[in-house]
């Protein structure tokens, strides 16, 4: 077994988890990971769910007599979102809060942004996030395809450290075990290579999606920006208990390089700028010492037309010192800078936050 360290998790909870019957839901196997989320988070970390499972809760609402359309499935879809929300509900004291998303809002900056702050705002509020495909507007062209692909974004969007994928079988193994008994578990991946692909089958069971595949695409988008990935088994309670413990029954896909140092190679080299925002020294020495946000009160100067979400500059008697996402547009931050951030909404209306830049959004500059 290896072991682990965790600060912020994504845990992703397959439908064959939530609906073990393929057409209800149950609580057959959530009790133990329940009490693994509550027992987290009273340890000071934080949790974001990706659930599935609304089809398969769906299904036994909707009468059909043959394979299901996708019109009925996404009205399975509709009705089964309410029963898996309120099986997550019975758990906890703290609110769920539901977050359904499309491929088209990942691909969006603005949506990107939007569910950034949301998905933020939430775990500052200790709501619990379950976020699931919104399978109702989402057809294939428009859809992430599976929610271990979806854990996967959801993981770099709200800049996760770890994503936890439950599923029916105990980790990845060397070949399909419901196909070859000879197959071995393997405890750790260092690098996902071709190789690693080539182990993976499809799903286990019908209600499954993807199988092993999407498991390993979900590890390696992590893996290449910081994250590390599990793959257990959510029916076994055991594996919850070992999970807190900070030991993995499963499978740990390692990630390859630090979180921090994906970040920010990728807000330093890859993201163009779009504008450069003037600060004072106040500000300066709260961003370079403190490791602080940009607030609005430290702004006095901002140059070029840039948008929410957009990469900016900060600047400082002439010296670029940092680099980091705006929050607020350049239009926006016109009428705010120099204010109090208690003022924004009074200024502009509405409030995206209080602070320009977050801390988490924002490298010092060689
Ligand atoms: N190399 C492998 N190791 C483990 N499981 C595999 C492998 N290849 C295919 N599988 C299958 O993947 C299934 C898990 O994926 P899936 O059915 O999509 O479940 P989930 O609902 O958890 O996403 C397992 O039950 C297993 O049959
Ligand atoms: N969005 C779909 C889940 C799709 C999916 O990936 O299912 P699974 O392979 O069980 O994680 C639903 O809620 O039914």
């Amino acid at each position: 077994m290896s072991n682990f360290t965790w600060q912020r998790a994504v845990i992703k909870v397959g439908s064959a988890l939530i609906a073990p019957d393929g057409n209800n839901v149950s609580a057959k196997y959530l009790l133990p990971l329940a009490r693994f989320i509550t027992e987290s988070r009273a340890a000071g970390k934080e949790v974001i769910v990706v659930s599935s499972g609304s089809v398969a809760a769906g299904r036994g609402r909707v009468v059909i007599n043959h394979p299901a359309s996708i019109a009925e499935k996404q009205a399975m879809a509709a009705i089964g979102q309410m029963q898996m929300m309120a099986n997550w509900q019975r758990f906890f004291d703290c609110p769920c809060a539901q977050v359904l998303l499309t491929a088209e809002d990942l691909r969006d900056r603005t949506r990107y942004v939007n569910i950034k702050n949301t998905l933020r705002e939430l775990l500052i509020h200790e709501a619990l996030p379950i976020v699931n495909e919104n399978d109702t507007v989402a057809v294939a062209e428009l859809k992430v395809g599976d929610n271990d692909n979806l854990g996967a974004y959801t993981a770099l969007v709200a800049q996760a450290d770890t994503l936890i994928i439950c599923s029916d079988i105990d980790g990845l193994y060397t070949a399909d075990p419901r196909k070859n008994p000879d197959a071995t578990l393997i405890p750790v991946v260092g690098s996902i290579t071709p190789e690693i692909y080539c182990l993976a089958g499809g799903a286990g069971t019908a209600m499954g999606t993807g199988g092993m595949r999407t498991k390993i695409e979900a590890a390696d988008k992590c893996a290449q920006s910081g994250i590390q990935t599990l793959i257990v088994n959510g029916r076994d309670g055991k594996v919850f208990d070992a999970l807190l413990k900070g030991h993995c029954p499963g499978t740990v896909f390692s990630a390859q390089q630090s979180r921090q140092t994906a970040r920010s190679l990728w807000l330093t080299h890859t993201l163009k700028t779009r504008g450069v925002v003037d600060i004072d020294a106040g500000a300066k020495r709260a961003i370079t010492e403190r490791g602080a946000s940009l607030l609005p009160s430290g702004v006095i100067g901002v140059n070029g037309k840039f948008a929410a979400g957009d990469a900016i500059e900060l600047r400082c008697e002439g010296q670029v010192l940092a680099k980091g996402l705006a929050l607020y547009d350049a239009k926006d931050l016109l009428q705010i800078k120099g204010q109090k951030s208690s003022q924004i909404q009074h200024i502009l209306g509405y409030d995206y936050g209080e602070v320009i830049v977050h801390r988490d959004d924002l490298v010092l500059l060689p």
